[in-house]
């Protein structure tokens, strides 16, 4: 049985259709992430779970039960907002001991709870500190540890990192994905940020326009998305206007191949043929063994000291194409307007329908 069940949920805003038919279940135990572009409906999802948003169709289940009518603070979730959500006026331990302010609980066992939860979020010894004596990471810890001295069933955190610079963001994505497999509870995070989403998670939904396009595992939403929008959305694709004939794929700007059916995402005729940048290669800077050769000049490239990222235009190709190249030692890095030779693989094409 899943942990959270979500079937047939709608809801507007007036007149704005905010959640148009969620089906969405989650286990006990997933790290579980909502991406989509701003605007799609994940907090309005995110809040609708933690009770503060109600429905106005379907069902909404957390361990069997129905949720209809049950408030925030009486469903077996808690919500862990950005790090300036905690009180600036009290010390770490009485904001942490603010979750427990409605339990039976004696002084000793809060105070003992207290303490496990800043040991779990590694802030053990910190108690006395004030918020301000704190770094924006360490902010965003008190917050989780206010939110897990419940021990709810489900953690819902919505962009609890984005007011982290980039060095804390990856410090506390690790941390919180450690955290979580430590304490075993259900995490569903909100993020508009795909590179977090699969560093993460164990599945991801992609949501556009308040519903659900693809939820699947990183790798299967990277390797295999369900739609154009997705794998637009989640990390660089190339796209080529393509076209199939007697069995065949004519790209643009590549030429013929053939492709498995596990390749054709839409339905046959007219086609766009996909390729991630790391799917393709500069042939002058790395031979490619048993690659298709095609035959661009090089538009523009960006240099990023691991990487390289080439625009390539490529005959009959409206704009460029990206190909992007790890940079080992010594390796070259070629000039804008020189002629490139593209390595490519037909197994690493994807078609959709135009
Ligand atoms: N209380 C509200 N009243 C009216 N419209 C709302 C309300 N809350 C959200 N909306 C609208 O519903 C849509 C979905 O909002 P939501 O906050 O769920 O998006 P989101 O995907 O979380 O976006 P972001 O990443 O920008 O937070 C938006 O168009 C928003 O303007």
């Amino acid at each position: 049985m899943s942990l959270i069940d979500l079937s047939g949920v709608q809801k507007w805003y007036g007149e704005y259709h905010a959640l148009r038919g969620i089906d969405l279940q989650i286990a006990a135990g997933e790290f579980f992430s909502l991406l989509g572009p701003s605007g799609c409906g994940k907090t309005t999802l995110l809040r609708t779970i933690a009770g503060f948003e109600g429905i106005d169709a379907g069902t909404l289940r957390i361990d069997g039960l129905d949720m209809r009518g049950v408030t925030p603070d009486r469903r077996p979730t808690n919500m862990v907002f950005q790090s300036y959500a905690i009180f600036p006026h009290l010390t770490v331990a009485q904001n942490v001991a603010y979750g427990l302010r409605r339990t039976a609980d004696g002084r000793e066992e809060k105070a003992r709870r207290v303490g496990e939860a800043l040991e779990m979020v590694g802030l053990g010894g910190y108690g006395g500190r004030r918020p301000h004596e704190l770094s924006g990471g360490q902010r965003q810890r008190v917050a989780l540890a206010r939110a897990l001295v419940l021990r709810p069933k489900v953690l819902l955190l919505d962009e609890p990192l984005s007011a982290l610079d980039r060095k804390m963001r990856e410090t506390m994505q690790s941390e919180l994905r450690r955290l979580q497999r430590q304490v075993g509870i259900t995490f569903i995070l909100v993020t508009h940020d795909q590179e977090e989403a699969l560093i993460m998670s164990d599945r991801v939904a992609v949501m556009f326009e308040g519903a659900i396009a693809q939820v699947a595992s990183p790798q299967a939403l990277y390797s295999r998305p369900a739609d154009r929008r997705v794998a637009d959305f989640l990390g660089a694709m190339n796209f080529l206007p393509a076209e199939v004939r007697d069995g065949r794929v004519e790209i643009a700007g590549l030429g013929a191949c053939e492709v498995e059916p596990e390749q054709v995402i839409g339905a046959g005729g007219m086609a766009e043929a996909g390729m991630r940048p790391e799917a393709m290669t500069m042939l002058d800077v790395q031979p490619g063994e048993g690659l298709r050769e095609a035959a661009g000049t090089i538009a523009d490239r960006a240099y990023y000291g691991d990487m390289t990222y080439y625009m390539v235009e490529l005959p009959g190709v409206p704009g460029h194409v990206t190909v992007s190249m790890k940079n080992r030692p010594g390796s070259a890095v070629l000039d804008v307007g020189a002629p490139a030779r593209i390595g490519w693989d037909p197994r690493a094409v994807l078609l959709f329908p135009a």
